[in-house]
């Protein structure tokens, strides 16, 4: 089925512990919107532009004072949202995001231990008026998500802490969700794949017809 699909632009960002999905499901998604007519961009962060993929590669890979961190990610944000994500929208294109500024309070804020006020002034200073239409928030137990990295790669920076930093983190993304419940969506990442691209299908066909995603769908029966 091809239609051409004419309502707003939508930006969409994907967010969860490291090993709990996210990437397993973009291409799901790309493809699902694709084939119903959506032209989107679908982007990275830290990272999605050449500055930022260097930045990625600091980020990813060195060790530095938390604030420089967290401001290193905002600023690859900066970045990626002047060169990709706005004239993208602008465009009329739907943007995917793996990852946003929900990652910066979940890492930097909940693992890390900055201040949720430092963020949310950068939050504000980056993009004031810029937030994900929706939010698909992978989220799965943390000795499921480090079972699933270390059956599959070599781990980076991050993904090296240890279990409280990742409590931590799926903590403070579990409030963010609680705090925007109008664009996020909470999705049980220990669900088999099959089970969570039918939730991901009933939730981009409404948001498609209606233009709202509606509540996650219960896909056990
Ligand atoms: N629902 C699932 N059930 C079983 N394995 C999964 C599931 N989702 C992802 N995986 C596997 O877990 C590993 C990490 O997934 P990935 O999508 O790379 O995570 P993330 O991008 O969130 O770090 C991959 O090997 C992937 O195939
Ligand atoms: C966007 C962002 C990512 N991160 C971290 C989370 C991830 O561990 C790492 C890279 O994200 P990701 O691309 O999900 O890693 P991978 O390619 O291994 O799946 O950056 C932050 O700490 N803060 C941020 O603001």
């Amino acid at each position: 089925m091809t239609q051409v699909f004419t309502s707003p632009a939508r930006f969409i960002t994907f967010e969860g512990i490291d090993g709990a999905g996210k990437s397993t499901h973009i291409g799901f998604v790309a493809d699902f919107l694709r084939a119903r007519g959506v032209a989107l961009v679908t982007t990275r962060e830290p990272g999605g532009t050449a500055l930022g993929e260097k930045l990625r590669d600091v980020l990813l890979h060195e060790k530095m004072h938390l604030e420089t961190e967290a401001l290193l990610m905002f600023a690859s944000r900066r970045e990626h949202i002047a060169q990709v994500i706005a004239p993208a929208l602008a465009r009329g294109d739907w943007v995917i995001s793996d990852r946003f500024t929900d990652a910066s309070f979940a890492y930097q804020g909940g693992g890390r231990g900055l201040d949720l006020d430092k963020l949310a002034a950068l939050e504000q200073w980056v993009h004031p008026a810029l937030q994900p239409d929706l939010t698909l928030l992978f989220d799965v137990p943390l000795e499921v998500a480090r079972a699933r990295l270390d059956a599959t790669r070599s781990l980076d920076k991050f993904e090296q802490e240890q279990a409280d930093f990742f409590g931590a983190t799926r903590q403070e993304y579990l409030r963010r969700a609680a705090q925007f419940p109008g664009r996020t969506r909470v999705i049980d990442s220990t669900q088999p794949i099959a089970a969570i691209e039918r939730q991901l299908a009933a939730l981009l066909t409404a948001l498609l017809e209606t233009g709202v995603a509606g509540a996650v769908p219960d896909v056990s029966h």
